[in-house]
């Protein structure tokens, strides 16, 4: 058995901020939009480049609706890399997947390939957003469906009051006074009965 699976799920999750950070998709078709798709539903903001020989309608759609989306209707060239942080290959062509791959490797830019997580560098997640929280979901590749679900799971159990807790709290550790571990203290307490009541 593969040494990484028979210790779990050993990625390293984090958050990007890709209002700030130029993301790169490779790839026109339904996997292309649904990278997409994934991207704007965090943040509407989002600096996507997308290449794509031919470019599906509803990509063209979602173009005109968000100011920072480019697209270049050509097959994928070297110079499209230029300036990007975070690349997503969707072509249908593993071999083109492949080249373009070992490309961004020589620049250092992190790339996730669909359908491939052996060239995968990171993975896309299933995530929950009520306001302020989101909660990225990740079966280490084992299984996306499932992923899906306890998203719908979450979406379905967690109140929209949510958000307006969170906002609370927020107020509270503004006007807190004192030292760090003062405001760890006071922060514990009032957040006390969440964990308590069981
Ligand atoms: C490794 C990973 C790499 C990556 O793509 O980042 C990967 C790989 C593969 N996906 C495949 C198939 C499907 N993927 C989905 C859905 C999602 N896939 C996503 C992520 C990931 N998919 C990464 C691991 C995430 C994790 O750790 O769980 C999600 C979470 C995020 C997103 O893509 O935005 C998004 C749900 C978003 C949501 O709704 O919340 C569905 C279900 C559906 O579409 O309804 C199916 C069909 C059913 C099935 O196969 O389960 C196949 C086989 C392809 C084939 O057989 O041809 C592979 C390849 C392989 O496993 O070898
Ligand atoms: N991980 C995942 O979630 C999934 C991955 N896949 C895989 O993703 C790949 C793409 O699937 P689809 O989008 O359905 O295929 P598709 O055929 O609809 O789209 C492929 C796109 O790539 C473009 N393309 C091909 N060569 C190119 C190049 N050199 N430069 C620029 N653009 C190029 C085409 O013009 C087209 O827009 C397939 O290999 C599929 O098996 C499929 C389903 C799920």
């Amino acid at each position: 058995m593969n040494q990484k699976k028979a210790q779990g799920n050993v990625l390293f999750p984090i958050f990007l901020k890709i209002d700030q950070l130029q993301v790169l998709i490779v790839g026109g078709g339904n996997v292309g939009l649904e990278k997409l798709e994934a991207l704007l539903k965090n943040d509407p903001n989002a600096r996507v480049n997308l290449v794509g020989i031919s470019i599906k309608k509803e990509i063209v759609d979602l173009s005109h609706q968000h100011p920072n989306i480019s697209l270049s209707e050509r097959a994928f060239q070297e110079h499209d890399l230029e300036g990007v942080d975070v690349a997503i290959l969707a072509t249908a062509d593993r071999k083109t997947n492949l080249e373009i791959k070992n490309l961004a490797r020589g620049r250092r830019i992190l790339t996730n390939v669909a359908d491939t997580p052996d060239l995968c560098d990171f993975y896309l997640g299933s995530t929950v957003k009520k306001g302020d929280l989101k909660i990225g979901i990740s079966t280490n590749g084992t299984s996306p469906t499932f992923a899906k679900r306890f998203r719908e799971v979450l979406e379905d159990i967690l109140p929209d009051e949510t958000n307006a807790l969170l906002q609370n709290l927020r107020g509270i550790r503004d006007n807190l006074k004192g030292n760090f571990s003062y405001k760890v203290k006071k922060l514990n307490e009032v957040t006390s009965s969440l964990v308590s009541n069981k």
